[in-house]
């Protein structure tokens, strides 16, 4: 990936608190329309690393662009180019849905129509009522909307769904990735991995302020990572087995037992599954000095976007 293509780059980036190294040499570029999932484990690094790239925190080394402008000099031209939905949710306001993204539509040089958001976002029923008066999630969908409003050219979602039901969720999962068919570009972090898996083109996993993996999401962790598990029970003894051929064995197993197996389950590892064995290897490894796993500040980026 070229410069001229990239949305965003990073090169070395540091950032201490203290003796603290929140952010220990981090690399990584995310394509212009791409959505790229940035996750870790709680105090990885992942908000540091955002508000470094939203212009909001200062590093302490390395080279950041944003759109192609240091976000350290970045003006409000630039800024009126980001949409930004932070972690925390906004004020509970005194004003209803409406003449909050009204009063932010007004504010950019080229809003979306503030309907057209109320409705991205279902608040059409609740555009009229205070924002104080909304429930969490729909206080959520609020941040999210104020997001978008400003037509941004890259967005940054940072755990957007968190407090969502299961039926918000996938409501949001349509709205982003309709933004993401407009040629928006998206920085998102999650703790849901389903949620990454389902949005994201790539990943970075973030640990102790290192990346300890990137690459397109359905690599994250290596072919080996990736091994189909056959689960059954023999003669009441849970047996399993990886193999990169499931169907082949599960036909000399039904052949071997002369019909159905009991148990029977094969099992492909979900992208969590990856996560949680990646993070705990790296931790593993932080425990015992050097890591093994990502132990060094740069990983080779796996070829080929999905
Ligand atoms: N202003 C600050 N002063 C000192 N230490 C900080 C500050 N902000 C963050 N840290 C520390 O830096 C590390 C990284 O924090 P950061 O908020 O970037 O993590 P995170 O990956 O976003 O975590 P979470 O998933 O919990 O949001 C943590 O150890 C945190 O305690």
């Amino acid at each position: 990936m070229t410069n001229h293509d990239s949305a965003v780059t990073v090169r070395d980036l540091r950032k201490s608190y203290g003796s603290l190294n929140a952010l220990d040499g981090v690399s990584f570029d995310i394509g212009r329309g791409e959505t790229f999932a940035l996750l870790g484990p709680n105090g990885a690094g992942k908000s540091t690393a955002i508000e470094i790239l939203e212009g909001y925190r200062d590093r302490t080394s390395g080279e950041v662009t944003v759109l192609g402008t240091d976000p350290g000099r970045g003006g409000l031209a630039w800024k009126a180019q980001l949409g930004i939905v932070l972690q925390s949710t906004g004020e509970s306001g005194n004003v209803t849905v409406r003449e909050q993204l009204t009063h932010f539509a007004g504010l950019y040089p080229n809003p979306r129509d503030v309907d057209e958001v109320i409705a991205a976002v279902g608040l059409e029923a609740k555009q009229k009522t205070l924002i104080r008066k909304l429930s969490g999630g729909q206080r959520r969908r609020v941040d999210v909307a104020l997001g978008i409003v400003g037509n941004p050219a890259l967005l940054f979602l940072d755990e957007p769904t968190t407090g969502f039901d299961p039926e918000s969720r996938r409501q949001f999962w349509e709205l982003i990735l309709s933004l993401k068919n407009e040629g928006t570009t998206i920085l998102l972090t999650t703790h849901y991995l389903d949620e990454a898996a389902h949005l994201g083109d790539r990943a970075g996993i973030i640990a102790g302020g290192k990346l300890i993996d990137i690459g397109p999401i359905d690599t994250i962790g290596g072919a080996d990572a990736r091994v189909p598990l056959v689960r059954w029970v023999d003669r009441g003894v849970a047996r399993e087995q990886r193999t990169t051929e499931p169907a082949t064995l599960v036909a000399a197993l039904v052949r071997e037992n002369g019909g159905e197996l009991d148990g029977l389950e094969v099992v492909r590892p979900s992208l969590e599954d990856i996560y949680l064995e990646l993070v705990a290897a790296y931790e593993r490894g932080a425990s015992t000095s050097s890591a093994t796993v990502g132990g060094s500040a740069t990983v080779l980026e796996k070829e080929t976007a999905k």
